[in-house]
């Protein structure tokens, strides 16, 4: 794999507070990841100017808002993201089949071919066996992704949201055309913070991720442009990151 397509496969977390912020990592990583992810925080704080500046200063965006609600609020909102032109959002596949093939049919019907790519997020990076034995879910958390993923796929959503330790599992089950985009995922150097399913970079890329979401072991590196290069060096290197 080339340095480029190493590049391309990172989507920046821009978990940010505010425009300032929003400048600041356009800025320093346009050239260094493939594109930057706008989500609950940055969206809450600043609305559509965050995603319309990173546009302007010609990034891509996907849009990370996670929609969970009934059919017509959630496809109304994804027709919303696809006007701000955004080249991935997302929905929870936990909202059921309805809820994901309404909003793809709206999208296909008002945008047509102009429209973002759709994913679905499955069970959260953050969560563990536990975490789902607390909201009454037994099914073993692989078990669940992928039964999620298949949801999605019959919806006619794009991909998925998954961690990277399921992603040989949903390929497998979903085919090479689905998208799989991958948070929890952590280099050698980077904190484990409140991921719990976490890969390396370079595992995540071998087990067939198209995405690599990425945030806090880049923004909180104290070179932040050295974190990349690190992490486009450990994906091009391959599994064993040597
Ligand atoms: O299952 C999920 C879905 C979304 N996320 C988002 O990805 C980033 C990860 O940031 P890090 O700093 O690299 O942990 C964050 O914006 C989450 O909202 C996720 O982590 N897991």
């Amino acid at each position: 794999m080339t340095r480029d397509d190493a590049r391309n496969k990172i989507i920046f977390a821009l978990d940010v507070p505010g425009m300032a912020e929003v400048t600041k990592w356009a800025g320093l990583l346009s050239n260094k990841v493939g594109m930057f992810k706008i989500g609950k925080q940055l969206f809450t704080a600043c609305g559509p100017e965050a995603v319309r500046a990173i546009r302007q200063a010609g990034g891509e965006v996907f849009l990370d808002l996670k929609y969970h609600d009934i059919p017509n609020t959630v496809a109304m909102a994804t027709l919303e993201a696809a006007r701000l032109g955004v080249q991935l959002c997302n929905l929870h596949a936990l909202g059921g089949y309805e809820m994901m093939a309404t909003s793809m049919e709206t999208l296909r019907s008002k945008c047509g071919e102009q429209r973002p790519k759709v994913l679905a997020v499955t069970i959260l990076t953050s969560s563990n066996q536990e975490t789902l034995a607390e909201i009454g879910i037994e099914t073993p958390i692989r078990e669940q992704v992928v039964r999620l993923a298949k949801l999605a796929q019959r919806a006619g959503v794009d991909g998925v949201v998954a961690s990277p330790q399921e992603t040989s599992l949903i390929r497998e089950a979903c085919g090479s055309d689905f998208l799989i985009v991958t948070p929890g995922v952590r280099p050698a150097f980077a904190s484990v913070d409140d991921q719990k399913r976490i890969m390396t970079p370079a595992d995540a890329v071998s087990a067939g991720a198209d995405y690599l979401v990425i945030g806090r072991p880049i923004s909180a590196h104290a070179d932040p442009v050295q974190a990349c290069d690190l992490i486009v060096d450990e994906i091009v290197a391959g599994k064993a990151g040597l």
